[in-house]
C-alpha cells in the first residue's frame, strides 16, 4: 500500500480511549519490551549528546507520549524540563502520578493530535516514538516541517518506529495506522528537509515483531554548515556520513 490518506484520526483516538493507562496498555500487551526499549534509547541518545554541536539538555519534547513511559525513564533523567503531547484525556491525566517524585520537570502537556500541533517553544530534542504511523505522509511531512523549526540550535528530531520487512507500507485497521517501510521514512525526511544523521536498529527485542529502528534528523542546511557534526567527542571520527549501527554498537 502507497496511499495511507486513508487513516481515520477519529477511529485512532477511538481505539486508544478504550486502552487502559499502563505500560502494558500503551505498549499493546509487548509492556516485557519497555526496558529493553528504554535501555536502546539511552544508548542512542547518551550517543547523540556525545556529538560535537550537540543538542543542549534544557528542553525535550515526548511526542504521543502515551502515560508518559519515555518521559518518565528516558527524558527526564537527561533534560530539565519534559514538554509532552498526547490527545487521549485519560492518558494525559496519568502522566503526572505515573513520573512521581520527578514531576517538577514535567512541563508543558498538550492534548492535542499531532497533526495539529503547533509549537510555541523551542526544543533540544524532538522524541517520537511508536505514534508517527497515526499520520498520513502529506501531515507527518508538515508535522516534521514545524518540529524543525522549532528545534533549539543544535537540536534534533529522533524518530523510533516498526518497519516494514516487506518494503512497503503496511496498513492496521484496528487502530488505523500503518507501518511504514525504511524507503517511505527516508522520502518522507527528504520532503520534510530533514538530514538523517544517525541512524540505529533496535537490538534484543523478541522476535516476530516488526524491526524497531531510531532515527536523528537535524535540518538540512545546518548539516552543510558543519559537517563536522558527526565527529564524537570521544573518537573525533572524521565521519560525514550517516552513522548507522546497531544500538549494542555506537
Ligand atoms: C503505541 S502508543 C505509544 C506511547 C508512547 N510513545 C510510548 O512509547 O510509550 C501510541 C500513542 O499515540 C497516541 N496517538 C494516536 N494518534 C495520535 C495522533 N494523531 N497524534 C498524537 N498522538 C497520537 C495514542 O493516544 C497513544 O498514546
Amino acid at each position: 500500500m502507497n496511499d495511507n490518506s486513508q487513516i481515520d484520526y477519529e477511529l485512532s483516538l477511538k481505539y486508544w480511549a478504550d486502552i487502559p493507562p499502563t505500560v502494558d496498555g500503551v505498549l499493546g500487551g509487548f509492556g516485557f519490551i519497555s526496558n529493553a526499549d528504554i535501555e536502546g534509547s539511552k544508548l542512542f541518545l547518551k550517543s547523540i549528546l556525545a556529538l560535537d554541536n550537540a543538542p543542549g539538555t534544557d528542553l525535550a519534547l515526548d511526542c504521543g507520549a502515551g502515560i508518559g513511559r519515555i518521559t518518565k525513564h528516558l527524558l527526564i533523567p537527561y533534560f530539565k524540563k519534559v514538554d509532552v503531547i498526547e490527545p487521549d484525556e485519560k492518558f494525559i491525566n496519568t502522566i503526572v502520578d505515573f513520573v512521581g517524585q520527578d514531576k517538577s520537570k514535567i512541563g508543558t502537556l498538550y492534548k492535542v493530535s499531532l497533526q495539529e500541533f503547533e509549537p510555541e517553544k523551542k526544543y533540544d530534542i524532538v522524541w517520537n516514538q511508536w505514534v508517527l504511523g497515526y499520520l498520513t505522509d502529506e501531515d507527518l511531512v508538515l508535522y516534521l516541517q514545524r518540529c524543525r523549526d522549532a528545534l533549539s540550535e543544535h537540536g534534533m528530531i529522533v524518530i523510533k518506529e516498526n518497519v516494514t520487512s516487506s518494503g512497503i507500507t503496511e496498513k492496521d485497521d484496528t487502530d488505523s495506522s500503518v507501518t511504514r517501510s525504511l524507503k517511505q521514512y527516508m522520502k518522507i525526511f527528504k520532503r520534510a528537509n530533514l538530514y538523517r544523521i544517525k541512524q540505529c536498529k533496535q537490538t534484543n527485542f523478541p522476535s516476530g515483531i516488526y524491526p524497531v529502528y531510531m532515527f536523528a534528523l537535524v535540518p538540512n542546511g545546518r548539516v552543510t554548515e558543519s559537517s563536522h557534526i558527526m565527529k564524537t567527542r570521544s573518537t573525533r571520527s572524521s565521519i560525514v556520513n550517516t552513522q548507522i549501527c546497531n544500538n549494542n554498537k555506537q
